[in-house]
């Protein structure tokens, strides 16, 4: 059965769409705040994406572009995407969580946030933010992809940086994964989407 997205647009639980050029630190954060956003009741989308494996990061679930296709047309996708030359798919899962009531964290893309939004109108855009240099040594230092394709996202990204979108909450993550980690926390607290921790300023 195909599953329309249009019919989940009104649901009580909220979309997160976490954004950031590539190395930019999406997966590292999701993977540092697993524990604790699992613990508050946050779902984790699990992304499918056209690349064999992950050197490290989210646990992606890796199909070669013909089973990518096969699935898109099978309606698995809540949404998808390409970018970097790779096909990004977020499980239809996604539809059934927020239809009960879940909050569910994507890892998404500046490039299709606006689709995203047409799709879920009041899901909440996060943005990690990190200086053009740190990004560049990040992606040398993660070794996954060549000097190439290391080019190509540092392009990406200064291209997709001149649009601005309104609407988007930017954590800084030029400092330690703890630092952004609470952030997170903090931002979600403040949106009303998990319990503010007892310690925490305001709570
Ligand atoms: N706050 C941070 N401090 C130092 N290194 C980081 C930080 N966040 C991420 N990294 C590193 O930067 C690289 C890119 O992070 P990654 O999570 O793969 O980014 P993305 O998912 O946005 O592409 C990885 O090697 C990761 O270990
Ligand atoms: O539209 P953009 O904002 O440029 O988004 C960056 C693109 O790369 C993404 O994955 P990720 O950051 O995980 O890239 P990677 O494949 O290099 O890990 C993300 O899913 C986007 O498709």
């Amino acid at each position: 059965m195909r599953y329309d997205a249009s019919s989940t647009s009104h649901t009580a639980g909220r979309l997160i769409f976490l954004i950031g050029p590539s190395g930019s630190g999406k997966d590292s954060l999701i993977d540092a705040a697993r524990t604790q956003l699992l613990a508050h009741g946050i779902e984790i989308a699990r992304r499918v994406i056209t690349r064999s494996a992950e050197s490290k990061g989210e646990a992606a679930h890796g199909v070669s572009p013909e089973r990518f296709e096969a699935m898109r047309e099978a309606g698995a996708f809540a949404m998808h995407w390409q970018a970097n030359g790779l096909q990004y798919g977020i499980p239809v899962q996604v539809d059934q969580w927020l239809a009960a009531g879940r909050h569910v964290l994507v890892n998404g893309s500046r490039g299709y946030l606006p689709e995203a939004r047409r799709r879920y109108p009041g899901l909440l855009a996060i943005r990690l933010d990190v200086a053009p240099q740190v990004l560049k040594r990040r992606l040398l230092a993660r070794g996954r992809e060549t000097t190439e394709e290391v080019e190509q996202r540092l392009e990406r990204n200064a291209r997709l940086q001149r649009h601005d979108e309104p609407d988007v909450h930017v954590l800084d993550n030029s400092l330690s994964l703890t630092t952004t980690v609470a952030a997170l926390l903090q931002l979600l607290a403040d949106e009303g989407l998990i319990a503010r921790a007892a310690h925490a300023p305001g709570g």
